[in-house]
């Protein structure tokens, strides 16, 4: 028994961890120190999070989006896809992006996350231009803050529509992909501590709802799609420093959000970043239908 789940583990170390190029520079003697280490450690040392293939993300030209997508550049992606409602307004950022990265191949496409169709199209088009999708970080999403006695019911359908229903016809799109290229993938959703608890001082049961969803969306994908190599995960971000949490009525709360944390500030979404780097690394190949908070402990209390 001990030898076939020896031979077990190491088919699965073979599968799991294929080689991967050495990092330039080292000396003989330090690949060879490297060489007698443990292959998950070793592995590790030789870039366990970095990134490889195409990734697509929604909401691509958000604030969240413009540093997770630098981040996973800056991690080895071969392939950028950027999808948004608005595209234009970052038409700056992503020159930059352009700039910064010149040998990675950057798009983008106006998308309305909610329009099946046009989801369908655009990651067929990524395909195309990128060869693959490999990996989707959902991120588009909008918030509306309206007590419930009040809120139109038009308002309630969008904030799902977008936040909960996007991210399945985006996750879905994308993992039609992937079963067919037949190399697995990683799918990120993007919930929130909103998920979690109720947020305070400001109204928003349909912001909440979607983003709660979003986490049995997130689990039930996870167990369906696991036999395809793909996974998915989720975030919940805290509050983040982004024009999200702008909107009219929120600068009071901004300070009562603070005062409930025990870090007393809002997070950057360069703090978000490492966390989605790790799941589409392959360090992250045995997490599926995990969710990350990234609050600076504000659930705690
Ligand atoms: N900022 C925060 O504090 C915070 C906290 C928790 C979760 N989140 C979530 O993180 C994600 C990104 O937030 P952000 O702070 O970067 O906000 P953001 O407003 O900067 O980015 C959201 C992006 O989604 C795009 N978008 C909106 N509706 C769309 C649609 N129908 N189709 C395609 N694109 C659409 C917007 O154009 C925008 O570029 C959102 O899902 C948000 O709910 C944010
Ligand atoms: O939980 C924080 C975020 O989800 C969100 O930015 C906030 O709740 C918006 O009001």
């Amino acid at each position: 028994m001990a030898t076939s789940h020896a031979s077990d583990r190491d088919a699965l170390t073979k599968r799991v961890l294929p080689e991967m190029t050495l990092a330039q520079g080292r000396s003989p003697a330090a690949e060879a120190r490297i060489d007698s280490l443990h292959p998950a450690a070793r592995d590790s040392v030789r870039g366990r999070f970095s990134i490889a293939g195409n990734a697509v993300i929604t909401g691509g030209t958000g604030a969240i989006a413009m540093v997770v997508a630098k981040a996973v550049l800056q991690h080895g992606a071969s392939g950028l896809m950027l999808l948004d409602l608005n595209v234009e307004a970052s038409r700056d950022a992503v020159q930059a992006l352009r700039d910064e990265f010149p040998d990675v191949k950057i798009e983008t496409r106006e998308v309305d996350v909610t329009d099946e169709e046009a989801v369908t199209k655009a990651i067929d088009e990524t395909v195309k231009a990128l060869g693959s999708v490999d990996m989707l970080v959902c991120l588009a999403g909008i918030v509306g803050c309206a007590h419930a006695l009040d809120m139109p019911i038009s308002q309630w359908r969008r904030v799902l529509d977008v936040n909960t229903t996007g991210a399945f016809i985006c996750a879905r799109a994308a993992a039609r992909a992937m079963v067919s290229q037949g190399n697995g993938g990683r799918i990120i959703l993007t919930a929130s501590i909103s998920a979690h608890r109720v947020n305070f001082p400001q109204p928003q049961v349909a912001y909440n709802v979607s983003k709660g969803a979003l986490l049995m969306l997130k689990s039930s994908l996870a167990a369906e799609w696991a036999r395809y190599g793909i996974t998915v995960n989720s975030i919940s971000p805290g509050y983040m420093d982004t024009v999200l949490n702008e909107g009219e009525g929120l600068a009071a709360a901004r300070k009562v959000w603070n005062e409930r944390n025990p870090s007393g500030r809002m997070g950057l979404p360069e703090e978000l970043a490492g966390v989605v780097v790790m799941m589409l690394s392959r360090a992250g190949s045995y997490m599926n239908g995990a969710d990350v908070v990234v609050d600076g402990g504000g659930h705690v209390f």
